[in-house]
């Protein structure tokens, strides 16, 4: 095995878990509960913000049991380091938001630089309405804008996590938890 994997697998084994599976999974429904409450009537298209909102879109959509449709933006400021740049916009949507309500979902505000450049996209593009769902608030005074998310899972102190979608160096996204690295 290369020492890369070494190092990968030891990441997860000194990570500190900020939020167990079983923490996460009861989020995901109290969010999967507000939304309803508030989306249910308003056939809402809703785009999951690869790579990271992969796992919350799957485990949140099924949750939403009412017409809606899904399509997918793919953008990324981080590009496997710990710290953000310049937002790459990899894939735009492919379905027209033109008076529709709009739904982003990701997995974690942190500056807030990338969901900022998604919503202010959105309604460029003649979306009525835009609201925004996220697994992760971390909690700083860095923000780049006033932005506040409609749907917050839970919130995150300022140290750099992986697990449910989110990545360490691309890998863990599929840890079964919410983590902290040691150390940051
Ligand atoms: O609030 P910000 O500071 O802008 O950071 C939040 C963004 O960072 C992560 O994406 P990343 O650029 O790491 O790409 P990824 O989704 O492929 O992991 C995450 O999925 C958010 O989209
Ligand atoms: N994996 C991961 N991606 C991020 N994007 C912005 N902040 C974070 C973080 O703490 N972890």
């Amino acid at each position: 095995m290369s020492a890369d994997l070494e190092h990968i697998k030891q990441v997860y084994a000194e990570a500190d878990c900020l939020y167990t599976e079983a923490e996460v999974e009861a989020a995901i429904e109290r969010m999967g509960q507000a939304i309803t409450a508030e989306l249910a009537n308003s056939n809402p298209l809703v785009y999951c913000i690869m790579n990271g909102g992969l796992v919350v879109s799957g485990k949140l959509l099924t949750k939403l049991n009412f017409p809606l449709e899904v399509d997918y933006i793919h953008a990324t400021r981080y590009r496997n380091e710990t710290t953000g740049g310049e937002l790459d916009w990899k894939v735009h949507p492919s379905t027209s938001m033109q008076d529709r309500t709009v739904l982003i979902l990701d997995d974690i505000l942190d500056e807030g630089h990338t969901l900022a450049a998604i919503v202010e996209f959105c309604k460029a593009q003649g979306a009525k309405a835009v609201q925004t769902a996220v697994l992760v608030e971390k909690k700083h005074d860095r923000k780049a804008v006033e932005l506040e998310s409609d749907f917050i899972g839970l919130q995150i102190e300022d140290r750099y996590i992986f697990g449910y979608g989110m990545d360490y160096k691309s890998y863990w996204r599929n840890a079964p938890g919410i983590f902290a690295l040691k150390g940051h």
